[in-house]
Order: C-alpha cells, then structure tokens, then sequence
C-alpha cells in the first residue's frame, strides 16, 4: 500500500497523472513502470555476466519484456510532454505537491514519543486551531524526534539499496584506488548502514536517538557521505527536503489516528530492485484510536 501511494504521488508530480493505484487501481504505466524496474536490476544477477546481452540481442524472454515495457514508459511520458507543451503554448500550467511514504519500523516506544511530540506540537496551537486536521511547514520543522525516526528508518532500510555509477574517465578515488574508464563503481547503503566502523557497535540496533543532541533533542544531521541514503556530493537528491516533509506529514497524520502493529516474527521477504522492497508487502494490524 505503501509502495502504490509513493507511486501515486511520484506521479502526480512528475507528470500530473494520478496513476490511480490507491486504493487498488489498475495502470498499465505503473505495472510496465514497475517491470522495467525489476528486470533492469536483474541483469546485474545473471550467473554469467552479460549473458542478458545475448537475451536482448536475440529479443529473448525477460529482455522482450523489458523492451515492451521501456516502450509502454517512454510511449506515456512522450504522451505527457505532448499535452504538456499543448497546455503551455496556450498559456496554462499546472502545479501540484508531491507526498512520499515510507516504512515506520514499528517499536511502540519509538511510535508512543512519535504520538507525544505530534501532541505537543498541536497543543502549541491556538485554541480555535487545535482540531484543524494536517500540519504546516513550521509545525513540521518542529518534529525533531519524527525526523530522527525517519531518517533512522532509511540508514537500516534504504529506499535505494544499492548504487551504480559509470566513469566516464579514468579516474582515482579519495582513497587512492584507481578507477578505468567506462568502469562501475557502486556503492552498497544497505550494508553502509549496518557497518560497525561506520555506526558503532549498535549499528544493527533501531536508535533515533542517535541522531538527536542529547541536551537539546534537536535533530543533528551527518555527513552525506556516510548517511548515504540519498547519495551524496553534486548529484545528491534533488528532493530529499521535499520527501522529509512529507514523510514528516504522514507519519505524524497517521500514528495521531491510529494505533499499528506488526508481527515482530514475521520476516518480509526483501526483493533486489532498483529501489528497497518486500515481495509481500507487511501484514499490519491498523486500529483507530
Ligand atoms: C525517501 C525518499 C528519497 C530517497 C531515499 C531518494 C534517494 C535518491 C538517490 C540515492 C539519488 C541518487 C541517484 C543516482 O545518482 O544514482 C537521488 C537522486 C535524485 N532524486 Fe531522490 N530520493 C528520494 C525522494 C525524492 C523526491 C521526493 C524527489 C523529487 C521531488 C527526488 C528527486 C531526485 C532527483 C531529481 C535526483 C537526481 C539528482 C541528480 O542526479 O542531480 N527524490 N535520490
């Protein structure tokens, strides 16, 4: 559910298009969409390296498939860019937010202090105000634990698990190591994240608090370069304020209405894509409060 209203959202602002996807929608650009994903990243698991060449050159099989659904992407965002230049010569645009979910490791200590700063932070209204559903850009900023809680989320579950990028020239990394043209270099922020030399020894444990002042409990961020979820450097993520906002937003909105509890034996089943995700999604009990 999670996933389907990332995407939906995602969409409307790229694209304007509300793929629809929520509550249980059918999109044939999602589905081609989440295909190409999928079957791009399997090329990096063949047992032989670059026997999906062989596949695309004979138009075999996953590499058919992933061409239908390169086609099925680039034949709607060509439809797109079409309308969108039709709307801007006549003179009128459209603007829209962009919401972006991600998953909340449930600990009912972490979602109790969660509850009490979301509390707190809408007490601080005035009294005709307080029953006003949502919360403003300041309200937001207010929310340093929530923040820490998010971004705790993603060192542990990174929504882009692993990174690839391609030298252009040949090149020598900060450490010395000498890079070749045309080489890939990845980077792997799932295992970042849990790495004793980079964390500490409770690197595996889900701590917010690491990431607060422990006499202000203000936010305190690190270096890009080691919180990596959002890579780092020039090409760093354009609109990783614009999604903290908005998970900011949602996890404050939902954990004020209900109360959610997983199964902690429950193990999801990680799937390698281009982004993190559970085969079969996560069971979770919702109560209303
Ligand atoms: C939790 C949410 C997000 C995460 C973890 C994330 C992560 C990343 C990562 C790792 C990259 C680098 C990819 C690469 O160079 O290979 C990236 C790039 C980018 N992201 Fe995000 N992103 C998130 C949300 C968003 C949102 C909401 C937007 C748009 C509003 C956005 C816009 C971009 C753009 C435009 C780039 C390309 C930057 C460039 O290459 O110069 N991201 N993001």
């Amino acid at each position: 559910m999670l996933e389907r209203y990332a995407f939906d959202n995602i969409c409307r602002v790229a694209f304007d298009h509300d793929p629809g996807q929520l509550p249980d929608g059918d999109d044939g650009f999602a589905d081609a969409f989440r295909d190409a994903a999928n079957l791009s990243a399997g090329r990096f698991q063949y047992a032989v390296p670059g026997f999906w060449m062989i596949k695309k050159a004979l138009n075999l099989g996953s590499e058919r498939r992933l061409r239908e659904s390169i086609a099925m992407v680039h034949g709607f965002a060509d439809r797109i860019i079409r309308s969108r230049r039709e709307e801007m010569s006549m003179g009128c645009e459209k603007h829209d937010l962009l919401s972006r979910f991600m998953l909340l490791s449930s600990r009912p200590d972490v979602e109790r202090r969660i509850r009490d700063e979301v509390a707190a932070v809408r007490a601080r209204r005035a009294v005709g105000d307080l029953g006003r559903p949502g919360f403003d850009l300041d309200e937001l900023r207010e929310m340093h634990y929530v923040h820490a809680a998010i971004t705790e989320s993603m060192r542990l579950y990174p929504p882009v698990p692993v990174n690839f990028l391609r030298a252009e020239a040949a090149d020598v990394l900060p450490d010395g190591t000498a890079v070749g043209a045309g080489w890939f270099v990845a980077y792997n922020s799932y295992a970042m994240g849990r790495m004793e030399p980079v964390w500490g020894e409770d690197a595996r444990a889900y701590r917010p608090e690491r990431w607060l002042d422990p006499a202000e409990g203000t936010f305190q961020p690190d270096s890009p370069f080691r919180y990596i979820a959002f890579h780092a450097g020039p090409r760093i993520c354009l609109g990783k304020e614009m999604a903290y906002i908005q998970m900011k937003s949602i996890v404050a909105c939902v954990l004020e209405e209900f109360e959610l509890a997983v199964d902690g034996a429950y193990r999801p089943r990680q799937v390698t894509s281009l982004t993190l995700r559970m085969a079969d999604g996560l069971p979770v009990r919702v109560k209303a409060r």
